[in-house]
């Protein structure tokens, strides 16, 4: 890591500053997800320059008053290597901003194509590096391991798919394992060792999980403990897809202080002016905080 980026986080790891961010701004993460269907409805063409303009214009409206800001790589990978440019803009003026980036691409690969996604989004001084990023322990936990390395080495973070969102995810997650666990539940266990060390020292772990609000009564049925993890806990699934405060406090529980909730259309639709994605952001924030923290 260059000394300059080094100094730019403080030394602090992603999970301290994470918890940090989220006592300061309320535990709410917006996700930038520059859907067609958005980008028409602003007014924007469907192109690199509609996508700039809709995604530094969502920037300039909550970087400073959210905990974090999620922009989702696959709405920025389909206008080609202009919209991975404009990618690379954004999570620039995040960073100038001093707002956390968590860079939703759901990596998951073998060994050295591993360490290549993990250059990729996590090594200073790469143009798609960001403050965390979504990874998919699908081809197994330990797969993921160049990543975990240089996230920690670089005081950045990650966050491990392990309930997503979707009801297709149970048909792998819930899924139970030679061991007789749930997939989904090893997965959690796995990242609870990864955390131990930040556990021991009374801070908020680096190595983040997945779990949707969408997701009901799972977390109970599948015997896991989402606190043991001592995990940023990154979920999805609030607005849009229907989960609000109620279901944030019934799949969270005891857990709720770790879990940094995301929504990306229920603040989007407000747009597209500052004021109206401000103000949509400071409701979302306002409802989470109360379901979350309060
Ligand atoms: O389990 C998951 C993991 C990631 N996502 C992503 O979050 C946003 C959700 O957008 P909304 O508009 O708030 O529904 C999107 O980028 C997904 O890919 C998820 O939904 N569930």
């Amino acid at each position: 890591m260059s000394p300059s980026m080094a100094t730019s986080r403080g030394g602090q790891p992603f999970g301290v500053r994470l918890a940090a961010a989220m006592e300061e701004q309320g535990p709410l993460c917006v996700g930038i997800d520059p859907h067609a269907q958005l980008l028409q409805a602003w007014g924007l063409p469907d192109s690199p320059r509609g996508l700039r303009d809709f995604s530094l214009r969502v920037v300039e409206a909550v970087a400073g008053r959210v905990a974090a800001v999620k922009p989702q790589s696959a709405f920025f990978e389909r206008h080609g290597s202009a919209g991975v440019g404009v990618l690379e803009e954004v999570l620039a003026a995040l960073g100038e901003s001093g707002t956390l980036s968590v860079l939703d691409v759901k990596r998951g690969d073998i060994g050295s194509t591993m360490a290549g996604y993990a250059q990729a989004y996590l090594q200073e001084g790469s143009p798609l590096a960001a403050d965390a990023v979504t990874l998919s322990p699908y081809l197994g936990l330990g797969s993921l391991s160049p990543a975990l390395g240089l996230a920690e080495q670089n005081c950045r973070g990650v966050f491990v798919l392990a309930l997503t969102s979707n009801p297709q995810g149970a048909q792998v997650q819930h899924a139970t394992g030679e061991d007789g666990r749930a997939v989904a539940r090893s997965v959690v266990e796995g990242v609870a060792v990864l955390n131990a060390p930040a556990r021991a020292a009374g801070v908020l772990g680096s190595v983040g999980l997945v779990v949707g609000a969408t997701t009901g009564d799972a977390v109970a049925r599948l015997g896991i403990d989402l606190q043991a993890a001592n995990a940023p806990l990154l979920a999805p699934g609030v607005g849009a897809q229907g989960a609000g405060a109620n279901e944030l406090e019934a799949v969270f529980g005891a857990a709720r202080r770790n879990v940094l909730a995301s929504t990306s259309r229920a603040v989007l639709q407000a747009g597209p002016t500052v004021p109206g994605l401000r103000a949509a952001a400071a409701r979302a924030t306002a409802e989470v905080r109360a379901a979350l923290r309060d």
